[in-house]
């Protein structure tokens, strides 16, 4: 298979069309604020903005913490099952039309039952989108609980007690929120426990934090994938191992630039992971604050770097599903699905 052969006009197309998978979302971070209305209406609670277009336009942060407190207002619409359960098919579906055949989702339960959200009406709800995507939609999704960092430790082993009934509805536990001052080792127990119940672990790191906390996410937590990681060029032993242990990065583009990590995607350092050798894979992180979904991030990351092309689009979606946490022979089945869809594109069909 021959990538270079494939004409550049043709990879906008390519990159809508191929086969991939997500494996950095927040479900709260696809909340739109229609559905923010809606839910807010529907559920009597006061909104600090009298319109959509308000409250999309207070939608200009200036780093992380700018970003999570509007998304943890947003978040506080989500009261019953049922309001998980749209909030997650509407982005199933966009997923799909962005031709995602996998998906890991985050969830952020502590910011729901803080407010007295009871933990069954989140997972339950959650659970009913991705098994009707699966039948509905011939999706795969698979759910991640999220501890969030601002947050104690004790917080955490209290919602991993709350959540644990439902254990068969999510794969692994995850770390979000601000990251400045919340370093991997403040989780080190609680991830330490649901290492020993088989979860899979990842954590994000190395987004606004220094590139430390990427080591300690893997040295302290046993994180198995980091997500966004993009500070680790900050340290060339930790690219290194980065690369030669194979642990993947979700980097989330858009959500950098929105964040001010990169001030403009032209300055984004997502073709130097690739040549350094990291498993590096595109995401979406909040979709609905950060200006797009899946796709919109690789179409506005290729054409603002001119490095990118064909092998590279090939080379992101592999990754995508060499890093998913899925049984082996659905891995192998799904890459032979992009070798296939790629040999097409390298024929010209
Ligand atoms: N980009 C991000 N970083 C940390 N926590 C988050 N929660 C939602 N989006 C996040
Ligand atoms: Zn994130």
């Amino acid at each position: 298979m021959n990538l270079e052969t494939i004409p550049r006009q043709e990879l906008a197309s390519i990159l809508r069309r191929m086969p991939k998978a997500e494996l950095h979302i927040h479900i709260e971070g696809s909340l739109e604020p229609e559905l923010i209305f809606a839910l807010a209406q529907k559920n009597g609670v006061d909104l600090p903005y009298p319109s959509v277009e308000a409250l999309r336009a207070a939608y200009a942060f200036t780093d992380l913490q700018s970003f999570l407190d509007i998304y943890y207002a947003g978040a506080g619409v989500l009261q019953t099952e049922e309001d998980f359960s749209a909030m997650a098919w509407s982005y199933l579906v966009r997923a799909k039309a962005d031709n995602v055949v996998h998906t890991e989702i985050f969830f952020d339960p502590q910011t729901h039952t803080a407010r007295g959200v009871p933990m069954a009406a989140v997972i339950n709800g959650l659970d009913r989108a991705v098994q009707r995507g699966r039948e509905e939609l011939g999706l795969s999704a698979s759910l991640i609980l999220c501890f969030l960092r601002h947050l104690s430790e004790e917080d955490a082993f209290e919602t991993l007690e709350q959540a644990l009934p439902f254990r068969d509805k999510f794969i692994g536990v995850g770390l979000d929120s601000g990251e400045r001052g919340n370093p991997p080792e403040k989780f080190a127990a609680v991830f330490g426990r649901c290492r020993e119940l088989g979860l899979r672990l990842v954590a994000h790191a190395g987004e606004e934090g220094p590139a430390q906390y990427i080591r300690d996410a893997l040295d302290l937590l046993h994180a198995e994938r980091i997500d966004h990681g993009v500070r680790c060029l900050e340290d060339p032993e930790l690219v290194t191992r980065l690369a030669a242990e194979r642990v993947a990065l979700t980097v989330c583009p858009l959500s950098n630039v929105k964040l001010a990590v990169f001030p403009e995607l032209a300055r984004h350092n997502l073709g130097r992971l690739l040549t350094e050798g990291i498993v590096a894979t595109i995401n979406s992180d909040d979709p609905a604050y950060f200006g797009g979904y899946l796709n919109d991030n690789y179409a506005a990351t290729f054409a603002a770097l001119p490095e990118l092309g064909a092998r590279e689009a090939y080379l992101l979606a592999r990754n995508s599903f060499e890093a998913s946490f899925v049984a082996d022979d659905t891995r192998k089945k799904w890459i032979a699905a992009l070798d296939s869809f790629f040999a097409d594109c390298c024929a010209g069909r």
